[in-house]
């Protein structure tokens, strides 16, 4: 991977661009690791230098790391273009387990391999030349980034029925333009309530360990003028006590056939916290976050991330040397806490049971 550009975040606006953009022979990607202070770019030409990216969280977020997957994957197809249609399939192989091991949680990236690798076999079974292949799978993954899309403005739509002029709302982690294709899916309804003139009031938790809150979310909002306002983890309940926040929303990473939903480390309280203070708690997920294998929150696996994520923060060291940190990327929310699950083909509401 390389840096390729850098200049201040300030004035940049997340709706214009694309956290992942698929170039003629690269994935660019922001490196979201050195937001909100600096916007800079990587470049990856392969699978192996994709898969180190979404491993590294330069790019980050369920459908984005899908994204970001299924470029990675048409890219090591592209450079072997020149061989035979069974040399291709031996060489993506490896770069869909590579890709796919890259981060366990959001199925998204599950879902987005799969395609491609159909796509693939599809096209190497009408005994098509490589070239073609390798232009089938580049158009396959720009059209998840396209459905990708449409799926956030839709579920930005479902979103805003449930809002009302004024009211304030609690979210956490970052689902916005940086976590998608573009404009997000929990974000999606701030920005679709800003053009369209409806007031909100956002309160973005900061989401320890990794800081994607106060770093990616409020910069985010910030950029588009939308009413955003930081808190502690911790604050979240005096937020609800004292009636600022009167709904939560929240992304997912994958959602189980019966509702239960893995997100960021923090939403399983928020959720608990709003059922004690009587207010909603919204998922907003595309459906290629529902995982109708996985039957319940039980059998999602939970990533376990480094523990200097938790115990340094750039560069400044929070607790000592040696001390051990546990660091769960993500808990899972049972689906009896949350209100609704709303998705670009509609709002579900409890009791939940997702199938093929
Ligand atoms: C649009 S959903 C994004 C989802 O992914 C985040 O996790 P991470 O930042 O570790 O990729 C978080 O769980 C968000 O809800």
């Amino acid at each position: 991977m390389i840096e390729i550009r850098y200049h201040d975040a300030e004035g940049f606006f997340m709706h214009d661009v694309r956290p992942v953009e698929l170039r003629e022979a690269e994935v660019r990607m922001i490196d979201q690791r050195q937001l909100p202070e600096k916007l800079v770019y990587v470049d990856a030409k392969d699978a192996r230098e994709t898969a180190e990216a979404i491993r590294a969280m330069v790019v980050r977020g369920a459908p984005a790391i899908a994204l970001a997957g299924a470029f990675g994957f048409y890219l090591e197809a592209s450079r072997h273009i020149s061989e035979s249609a069974d040399k291709l399939e031996e060489v993506l192989v490896k770069a869909h387990a590579l890709l796919l091991a890259s981060r366990p949680t959001a199925v998204n990236l599950s879902f987005a391999l799969t395609r491609m690798m159909n796509t693939f076999h599809t096209l190497a079974l009408r005994e098509v030349r490589v070239d073609e292949i390798v232009r089938g799978l580049r158009a396959e993954a720009l059209a998840l980034q396209a459905e990708d899309e449409v799926a956030c403005r839709q579920i930005g739509e479902h979103l805003l029925t449930l809002y009302e002029e004024g009211m304030g709302v609690l979210t956490h982690c970052n689902t916005g333009g940086l976590a998608t294709s573009r404009y997000g899916t929990a974000l999606a309804g701030f920005y679709l309530a800003k053009e369209r003139g409806m007031a909100l009031r956002v309160y973005a938790d900061e989401t320890r360990p990794y800081l994607q809150g106060s770093r990616l979310t409020a910069w985010e909002l910030q950029q588009a003028g939308v009413d955003v306002t930081v808190i502690c983890d911790n604050m979240a309940a005096a937020v609800m006590a004292q009636g600022l926040a009167r709904a939560v929303v929240v992304g997912a990473d994958r959602i189980a056939a019966n509702g239960d939903t893995a997100n960021k480390i923090g939403t399983m309280g928020l959720a608990i916290l709003a059922r004690h203070f009587g207010i909603p708690f919204y998922v907003a997920a595309p459906v290629s976050t529902i995982d109708p294998r996985t039957p319940t929150g039980a059998e999602i696996p939970i990533e376990t991330r480094p523990e200097d994520e938790l115990t340094v923060i750039r560069g400044a060291r929070i607790a000592p040397v040696g001390v051990a940190a546990y660091n769960p990327a993500f808990d899972v929310t049972p689906s009896d806490l949350i209100t609704a699950i709303i998705t670009e083909i509609g709002i579900y509401r409890a009791p939940y049971a997702f199938s093929h």
